[in-house]
């Protein structure tokens, strides 16, 4: 591991990670393999989550190639220095930011959406100019063997490594020195990988989870509200990270919620959902059992069906779920949506209050203002309004969560900043010695007024305009003087002077 580890360092330090031209061919490359190996991709996802090919395909290669269309197009743009605001003491300096590359990235992936989870965060890495070891999730085999044998034919095999295995594979990668790990997967491995990151003093970026609610106001078209929450809750079978756990309303909603459901479930998957290529299964027998465990003592309105043999869970929904209960203890991450009746919004907002900060929170309402304060008074990693999962299609969102939902956030640009160093650079000349001795000992109370007045002296339009005539005059002598540098020294002195004098007389 630690030899692995070294030879995607070394690479690194070749520097060949870092021209723009080098990291926009392979995004191209990396285009080109979802593009030549989409069967491939498509069965490995099929395969590891029961899911048909166009399911596979929209919830994971559209959101990969827009990924990779939007980097190529904005790469240009975001790699060049910027130029900052700068003060007295700078003004004849250059001053940019420069984004460069963290170095060496370790993506650890989780398995629900096997192919994006891992891919995505690539994109941003190699865009930022990083070099990438990759940690499929071990659930998702076929996902994870299928991308090890995918990438080294497209990429370039030193600086984009796959290391497949599991929990002692990724023990050992973790005690490897990296200049950034990327997790997703749950919060008590998410502890397991920031406490491994500090010891080398890592930065982390954790993709977490949570119970992400939903609240159901009165004042709503049910109809829209529960087609929108079923599509959102019983997409890969409720393993989504951002999937509604669990709804919010007065009680009285609960048999209409629970009947209009139904009615979406037989639209969506037909009268037999164990035979609808649009319905998903659990990923193994223990995810599958725990699930099981949590209906254990619930009133199940709609739903319960299961079947070891195929790990299948029917599309449910339990009613007058006490909070204390174990469904409203963990996660569910399967398809099972309780109701939790609350008087009011009022309640409802002191319940999500209570509770750690989830992923994503979504409200449901024609009143605008109760949306909004549902906004201002809790807090989450997104938001969405009168619907679900959507506020992840949106690459211009940072997505991640809060407190125990995450840190850190991707997609988009928020991706290409993860993984740079926002670098400062000031460069200065070597000449204009005079006024740095301002800020050498000794010090004296001049020296300080100096520094005052250069360090916190605010220009509001007027000054500038002055300050810009002055300036002009400046430049115009030195032009007529060209070479008299003594000359252009004092003229930058007497009007540096003549602001002092007047700022200090003003202060008085
Ligand atoms: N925020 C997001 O973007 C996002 C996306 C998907 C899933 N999730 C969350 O992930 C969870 C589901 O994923 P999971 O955790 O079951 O996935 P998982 O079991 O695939 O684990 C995730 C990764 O952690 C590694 N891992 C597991 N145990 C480990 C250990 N003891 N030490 C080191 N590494 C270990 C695995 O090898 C895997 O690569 C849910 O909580 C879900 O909400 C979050
Ligand atoms: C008009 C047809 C549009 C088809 C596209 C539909 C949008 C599909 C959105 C799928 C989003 C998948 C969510 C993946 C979340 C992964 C992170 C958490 O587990």
């Amino acid at each position: 591991m630690e030899r692995e580890v070294q030879r995607v360092r070394q690479a690194f330090l070749s520097g060949r990670s870092r021209p723009l031209r080098f990291r926009l061919q392979q995004l191209e490359a990396l285009r080109r393999m979802v593009q030549e190996r989409e069967k491939d991709i498509l069965a490995a996802i099929a395969a590891d989550l029961c899911k048909s090919e166009l399911n596979a395909y929209s919830q994971e290669v559209i959101t990969v190639l827009g990924e990779i269309d939007f980097m190529l197009e904005n790469l240009p743009e975001w790699v060049t220095a910027k130029p900052v605001k700068k003060n007295l003491l700078t003004m004849m300096d250059e001053a940019y930011i420069q984004p460069q590359p963290l170095g060496v990235v370790l993506i650890i992936g989780a398995w629900n959406y096997p192919f994006v989870l891992i891919i995505q965060p690539l994109i941003g890495a190699i865009a930022a100019g990083n070099a990438v070891i990759i940690k499929p999730s071990e659930l998702s085999e076929n996902t994870a063997k299928t991308v090890a044998k995918l990438l080294p034919q497209y990429l370039d095999q030193d600086l984009y490594v796959v290391i497949n295995g599991g929990v002692e594979e990724t023990t050992e990668l973790l005690k490897q020195r990296f200049d950034h790990i990327f997790y997703t997967g749950n919060t008590a491995v998410g502890k397991i990988v920031m406490e491994a990151a500090a010891k080398h003093l890592t930065p982390v970026t954790l993709e977490l989870g949570g119970k992400s609610p939903c609240y159901i106001d009165k004042d709503c078209d049910l109809d829209i509200v529960c087609r929108r929450i079923t599509w959102g809750k019983y997409m890969n079978c409720g393993q989504t990270c951002i999937a509604p756990d669990y709804i919010l309303c007065e009680a009285s909603l609960q048999s209409q919620i629970v009947w209009k459901i139904k009615e979406t479930v037989k639209e969506f998957y037909g009268e037999n959902i164990k035979e609808s290529p649009d319905y998903e299964r659990i990923i193994n027998l223990r995810h599958f059992k725990r699930i099981l465990s949590l209906l254990e003592g619930q009133k199940i309105a709609l739903g319960g069906e299961t079947d070891e043999a195929t790990r299948y869970i029917a599309p449910t929904v339990l009613t007058d779920v006490d909070p204390k209960t174990k469904v409203m203890q963990e996660e569910i991450f399967g398809p099972v949506l309780p109701i939790v009746p609350v008087k009011n919004v009022d309640e409802a907002i002191d319940f999500i209050n209570e509770r750690e900060k989830p992923l994503a929170l979504y409200v449901f309402s024609h009143n605008h203002k109760l949306i909004k304060r549902m906004i201002d008074e809790t807090s989450s990693g997104g938001v969405t309004g009168n619907d679900v999962i959507m506020h992840f299609t949106l690459n211009s969102f940072p997505f991640g969560g809060v407190g125990s939902s995450g840190m850190g956030a991707y997609h988009g640009k928020h991706s290409f900043d993860t993984f740079s160093h926002q670098r400062p650079c000031l460069l200065k000349s070597l000449k204009r010695e005079g006024a740095n001795k301002l800020r050498y000992p000794p010090n004296s109370q001049s020296k300080v007024d100096w520094g005052k007045f250069f360090l916190l002296r605010r220009f509001n339009k007027e000054k500038l305009g002055l300050l810009v005539l002055t300036f002009l005059g400046i430049v115009a002598a030195v032009l007529v003087k060209k070479y008299q540098a003594v000359l252009r020294r004092k003229a930058l002195l007497i009007f540096l002077v003549v602001h002092r004098l007047r700022w200090s007389s003003k202060q008085r």
